[in-house]
């Protein structure tokens, strides 16, 4: 989008405002219909109950896929018609936030009215156009009507909540429209959507909300690091994830593990583009001042009470120039923050150079959601390393294995493997694993687990005789905030204060980075025992046992290898032993087939129980050279994997 200059100051100061934070984010439908639907509709931004303007914005109406221009006007004589409405305009504006923040709570009573009057017959969408034009929050139209007011584009789908000044009613009418469109609402059952605070979602974490998707959470620990005990919250659909990150806990809960931030830093890269390459080299040249940098600090710096511009570091490629500044952002992950001080910062250098053009505030240069080498190489977020020493026995009792086959199984896949793979960042089994659940359970922006998944683990024989295990996890850009994004909101707030990391630090900055050492502590949890499950051959028995389920699986054969105990029997005959009285005795058809020296037994697998038992009896009772029958019973897991097998 380009953006004239003008646009630019315009958009600049509405970005330095001390209600930046808290902007009017939605399209009045209202301000376009009095116009009759005839002039281009206005895109109104208030602030201090001014409009603002920029260069063309899009934006959906409805549920389609429709797109209009939207012209936010912004010379006094573009447009006089909506000069002179702008006033009032600002006026509704700022009534309809007043009751949009007092009354959009939960339960309100505007749903009950409706849901009462709900039977009669649907007003003409004119009429209920007018009704919904006089009322500043529309009480008095039913579901229905407030439908038919969308389908026509009188009311924008993304802004039923504003319009009905209901939040869950909002979110369900909008689902209602959706199951329209679906062809039916029996997708959306199992999306649930009540009782939430949508409160703290709306402005700030998600549009065109239709639910929530609830995922579980389970805690890893206690983990023992740098001498303080936390318990971390993990949401994850992995089975086996959760289990195994708790048994590195446990290998390390006597010696713990240590910690340190060796750097902090949020970074954006925007590509900027000169006439010339030798006018990009003098822009590269006038940033390495120390001077000049005081510049580009002081109007990076004054946009946020805590991001401190630290570093510049620029890249040359032809006549464009790439900029990475790098930032403290308190305890925010920063990436608003760090954004709006290099816009702020690079207004500034266009004063110095008239001919830089700014191509796009990021230049992949930052580099934020992608694989990249840079933030391998210099960091982002927080860099973290952690380490901890595992003694022989607790390797051998808690974790299966030795010290000698984890060692060579590190340098072999974590290692080896991954630069024969041409890994960037990824020496390690499954950092990502970690990063990615705690990020979720505690309101981090998923997509950066990308970068933040950056780890290299270590192991060498440790101590006199090399008997133990050193283990280290270096990760150097874990992208974590304790305020802002999703963090706000309940459920995460609520993981986050179970480490006692919730919102703001008395030192800005130390919840945040006291996050990012537990993210790379468990991170070397989880790194030991899939290591060793690894080494120990257990992965896919583990995983079988944890994390897969018979629930949403149809019915299927199930195959059931077990030793014959007795090879002299010519026959057998089965006969399926309830694990208890609530097994539904779907295996009663299993049938038994000879197969050389093995049975192998078939039969639905019908039950979600994780144990059955089966006894394998001599049919006839009697065996070449045997008098009595002889029987075997075989316990198995729900996969056929036999966990005991006792012969009477
Ligand atoms: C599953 C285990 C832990 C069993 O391991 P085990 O040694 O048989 O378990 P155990 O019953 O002897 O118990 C040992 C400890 O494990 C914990 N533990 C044990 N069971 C549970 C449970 N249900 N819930 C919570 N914690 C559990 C618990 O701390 C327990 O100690 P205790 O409290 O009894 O003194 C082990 O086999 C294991 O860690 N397997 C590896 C699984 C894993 O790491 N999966 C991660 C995902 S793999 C993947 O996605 C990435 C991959 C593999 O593709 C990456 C790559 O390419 O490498
Ligand atoms: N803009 C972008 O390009 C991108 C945005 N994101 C999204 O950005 C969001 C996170 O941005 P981020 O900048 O972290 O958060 P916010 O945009 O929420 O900014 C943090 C706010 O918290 C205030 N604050 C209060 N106390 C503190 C404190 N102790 N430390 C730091 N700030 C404090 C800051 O004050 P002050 O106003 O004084 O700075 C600021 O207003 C996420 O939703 C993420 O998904 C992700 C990637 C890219």
């Amino acid at each position: 989008m380009e953006v004239s200059e003008e646009c630019h100051s315009s958009f600049q100061s509405l970005e330095g405002s001390p209600q930046d934070g808290n902007p009017d984010r939605f399209f009045d439908a209202r301000e376009y219909e009095s116009s009759g639907g005839e002039e281009e509709p206005t895109c109104s931004r208030s602030v201090n109950n001014t409009v603002s303007a920029s260069g063309p914005v899009k934006f959906t109406v409805g549920d389609e896929k429709d797109y209009t221009t939207c012209h936010r006007h912004h010379h006094s004589g573009a447009a006089t018609k909506d000069h002179k409405s702008s006033k009032s305009r600002a006026k509704v504006d700022s009534e309809l936030e007043e009751i949009f923040t007092k009354k959009m709570h939960l339960g309100s009573p505007f749903h009950l009215v409706n849901s009462s009057i709900s039977n009669e017959k649907p007003r003409s969408v004119q009429e209920c156009l007018e009704i919904y034009r006089k009322e500043a929050v529309t009480k008095s139209l039913t579901d229905e009507e407030i439908i038919s007011l969308v389908k026509e584009k009188h009311i924008p789908a993304y802004q039923l909540e504003k319009a009905v000044g209901d939040m869950e009613r909002g979110v369900s009418i909008r689902r209602k429209i959706l199951g329209t469109s679906l062809g039916s609402d029996e997708s959306l059952k199992g999306l649930p959507f009540e009782n939430y605070d949508y409160s703290k979602i709306y402005g700030a974490c998600c549009e065109n909300v239709i639910g929530f998707v609830p995922v579980p959470v389970g805690v890893a620990g206690p983990l023992k690091l740098d001498n303080s005990i936390y318990h971390v919250p993990m949401a994850t659909t992995e089975g086996c994830l959760v289990a195994s990150t708790n048994r590195g806990c446990r290998a390390l809960s006597d010696t713990g593990i240590s910690s340190r931030v060796v750097a902090d830093g949020m970074t954006r890269g925007p590509v900027v583009r000169f006439p010339s390459a030798i006018r990009a080299s003098d822009a590269k040249i006038w940033l390495q001042d120390a001077k000049n940098f005081s510049i580009m600090k002081e109007n990076f710096d004054k946009t946020s009470r805590f991001a401190r511009l630290q570093k510049l570091q620029s890249q040359i490629a032809g006549r464009h120039l790439f900029i990475r500044f790098v930032a403290t952002t308190g305890d925010a992950m920063g990436m608003n923050m760090v954004s709006k001080g290099t816009e702020a910062a690079l207004n500034a250098l266009q004063e110095t150079f008239h001919d830089m053009e700014i191509l796009s505030l990021s230049g992949n240069y930052c580099t934020d959601k992608k694989s990249s080498a840079i933030n391998w190489i210099e960091g982002r977020g927080k860099s973290v390393v952690a380490e901890a020493i595992v003694p022989s026995r607790t390797v051998k009792n808690i974790l299966k294995t030795s010290v000698s086959a984890l060692v060579e199984l590190n340098i072999a896949k974590n290692l080896v493997g991954s630069a024969i793979a041409g890994s960037n960042g990824g020496f390690n089994a499954h950092a990502a694993n970690i990063v990615t659940a705690i990020f979720i359970a505690t309101g981090q922006d998923p997509a950066q687990n990308i970068v933040s998944s950056n780890c290299i683990t270590l192991m060498e024989p440790y101590g006199e005789n090399g008997e133990d295990l050193h283990i280290s996890c270096t990760m150097p850009s874990v992208e974590v905030g304790t305020v802002g994004g999703g963090t706000v909101l309940p459920a995460q707030s609520s993981c986050l204060e179970m480490m006692g990391v919730r919102g703001s630090a008395e030192n800005p900055g130390e919840n945040a980075r006291l996050l990012a050492r537990i993210i790379c502590a468990t991170v070397l949890a989880g790194e030991l025992s899939l290591m060793a499950a690894l080494a120990a051959g257990h992965l896919v028995r583990s995983h079988l046992r944890h994390n897969r389920s018979s629930t949403n699986v149809a019915p299927e054969s199930l195959s059931v290898f077990a030793e014959k105990h007795d090879t002299s029997t010519e026959e057998a005959s089965v006969h399926v032993q309830k694990c208890n009285e609530e097994d539904d005795g779907s295996f009663a058809s299993l049938i038994s087939r000879k197969d050389s020296k093995r049975e192998r037994l078939v039969g639905a697998a019908g039950s979600s129980r994780p144990t059955v038992s089966f006894k394998l009896t001599n049919s006839s009772g009697s065996s070449r050279g045997r008098s009595s029958p002889s029987e075997t019973v075989v316990k198995m897991d729900i996969l056929g994997f036999p966990t005991e097998c006792k012969q009477s």
